[in-house]
């Protein structure tokens, strides 16, 4: 493709290229191939411009950049690479978003399920094949992709989007994380819906202050045609009074929402209850248990009502769908306790699966969790906390350290956890602490596994060292 077409609607203040041919795009050196344009970005770790030599040598056509290297180049500059790269990756695409209906998911908790209850919404309701992108994993219709990140960046996603598209998907539903939506990783999509599901405590790493975490997640209403909100949120109402589009609201407690859930019903097995817009009532019933699986639900709807779909066809289409890997997991194991793996892993995530986890637990309930590294050092007493008073049993171990040491994670956890009445064991070592928590358990007590959900690796020092929970499960009751 010619550089100037894929350039096309970007900024550049500076321009030191003629019209030259290009063969890809490319923002990393260790994955560069000749003639491509390289995107120099200003990084968090590093800086993209100090590669810009290293990217010339390796034979890429020119660079884009926000400050010109030396030399007469070829180079182009424009105030914001990040935002250019998501611009010259829907060019080279060819805009394969607007041949989709695009529907994002954003807030703290729920992104994930929900997006596979939507997926499972619109194939049920319409036969459509849809695309999927999130934190699990990728998909085209059925076929299966790695994911390596809830957002990838804006090249992986508009890539995805042509594959997509030319695959035959009609829709495509992803997940919006909020480092997705600060570092313009979905610049450039139009979204027939962004669905809000709730705003707690996560990755104040990165945002700081809970006012600018809720405001990078409210940057996604910006390309939306309606925002669909929760309503029973703080930071719902927030977006509610300030999205600069048409909002349709959901909520269990707040009639004037448009869309409401009514008698609502709990089992160990699923949820029931009536979904209740001004035009239709639905009896819903879902097979995920918890609480917070009725907002999920509710969010779903909400979506598939302003896409024009009767309440109906949703509720019935729901009906049929399944719980998503690693949340809210019921492990088969013989014995007569129950096993479960979840991935909470914020406070509000882990209150919620330990409350849920109490109303069908005869017995006692067992906690096992760590906290990741690397990621808001804040979070972990408050998970202690929790997890110290909402369990009976705590297992403190090792979720994903990363590149901190984990018995000073450790140590975070285990300051919010003075005081509270959990009996309280420290393993560590994860593999060695599911084998404690096995060995703890008693008839009728629920062992929760929080924290890595679908998960099958540990994140040691830069090194992703096999881990499936399931395999750990299995291999303590065969011993
Ligand atoms: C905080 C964050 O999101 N960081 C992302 C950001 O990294 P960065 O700005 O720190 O990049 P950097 O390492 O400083 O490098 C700067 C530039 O130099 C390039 N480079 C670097 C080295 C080299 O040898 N050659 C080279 O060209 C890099 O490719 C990059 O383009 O840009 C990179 C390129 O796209 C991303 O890989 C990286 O994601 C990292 C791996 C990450 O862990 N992100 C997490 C926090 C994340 O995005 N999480 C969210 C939310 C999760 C959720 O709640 O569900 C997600 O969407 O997954
Ligand atoms: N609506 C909800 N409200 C609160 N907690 C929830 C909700 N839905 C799920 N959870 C809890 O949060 C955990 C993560 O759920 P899920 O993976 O769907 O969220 P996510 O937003 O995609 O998370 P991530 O940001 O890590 O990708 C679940 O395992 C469960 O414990
Ligand atoms: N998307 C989240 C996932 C956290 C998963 C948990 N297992 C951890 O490592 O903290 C993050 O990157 O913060
Ligand atoms: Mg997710």
């Amino acid at each position: 493709m010619r550089l100037n077409q894929v350039l096309a609607g970007v900024t550049l203040t500076a321009r030191r290229a003629p019209d030259l041919e290009i063969s890809g795009i490319c923002y990393d050196t260790r994955e560069m191939s000749p003639g491509c344009l390289f995107v120099a970005l200003p990084g968090y770790k590093t800086d993209g411009h100090r590669y810009i030599q290293q990217a010339l040598k390796g034979g890429a056509a020119a660079v884009l950049c926000r400050t010109p290297p030396e030399g007469e180049g070829p180079w182009l500059v424009t105030p914001d690479p990040r935002a250019a790269l998501a611009i010259v990756s829907a060019n080279w695409f060819g805009h394969p978003a607007r041949e989709l209906t695009a529907l994002a998911v954003t807030g703290t908790n729920g992104k994930t399920t929900t997006t596979y209850l939507l997926k499972a919404m619109l194939e049920g309701v319409l036969g459509a094949r849809v695309g999927l992108i999130g934190t699990n994993q990728n998909m085209i219709g059925e076929e299966v992709l790695p994911a390596h990140r809830t957002t990838p960046e804006s090249w992986e996603v508009q890539k995805l989007l042509r594959d997509m598209a030319d695959a035959g998907c009609t829709h495509v539903v992803m997940e919006a994380s909020s480092h997705a939506l600060v570092l313009h990783r979905l610049d450039g999509i139009r979204f027939a819906a962004g669905i809000f599901t709730n705003l707690t405590q996560d990755h104040l790493d990165f945002h700081r202050t809970m006012e600018a975490y809720r405001d990078a997640k409210g940057l996604l209403f910006r390309q939306c045609d309606t925002a669909v909100l929760n309503l029973d949120d703080e930071a719902g109402r927030y977006y509610a009074a300030t999205a600069p589009c048409p909002v349709f609201t959901y909520s269990e407690r707040r009639d004037e929402a448009d869309l409401t859930a009514k008698n609502l019903r709990l089992f160990p097995q699923r949820v029931e209850f009536e979904a209740v817009t001004m035009e239709a009532i639905a009896r819903v019933k879902l097979a995920i248990p918890g609480g917070f699986t009725i907002y999920n639900a509710l969010a779903a709807l909400s979506c598939g009502v302003t896409l024009g779909l009767t309440l109906n066809d949703c509720a019935g289409a729901l009906a049929r769908a399944h719980g998503v890997k690693g949340r809210i997991e019921v492990v088969p194991v013989p014995a007569d306790f129950t096993v479960l793996i979840d991935y909470a892993h914020t406070p509000d995530a882990l209150e919620n699966i330990l409350t849920t986890v109490r109303d069908f637990t005869s017995g006692r309930v067992l906690c096992l969790f760590g906290c990741g590294g690397d990621r808001d050092r804040s979070k972990r007493p408050q998970m202690g906390a929790i997890a110290g008073n909402l369990a009976d049993v705590a297992v403190v171990t090792s979720d994903n350290p990363r590149t901190e040491d984990p018995e000073a994670i450790i140590r975070d956890i285990l300051a919010g956890m003075e005081g509270t009445p959990a009996q309280r064991h420290v393993e560590p070592d994860r593999r060695r602490a599911i084998a404690l928590a096995l060995s703890l358990a008693e008839p009728g007590d629920t062992v929760v596994l929080a924290g890595k959900g679908h998960e099958t690796y540990q994140e040691i020092n830069g090194v992703q060292h096999h881990l499936d929970e399931r395999e750990e499960i299995a291999a303590w009751f065969s011993k």
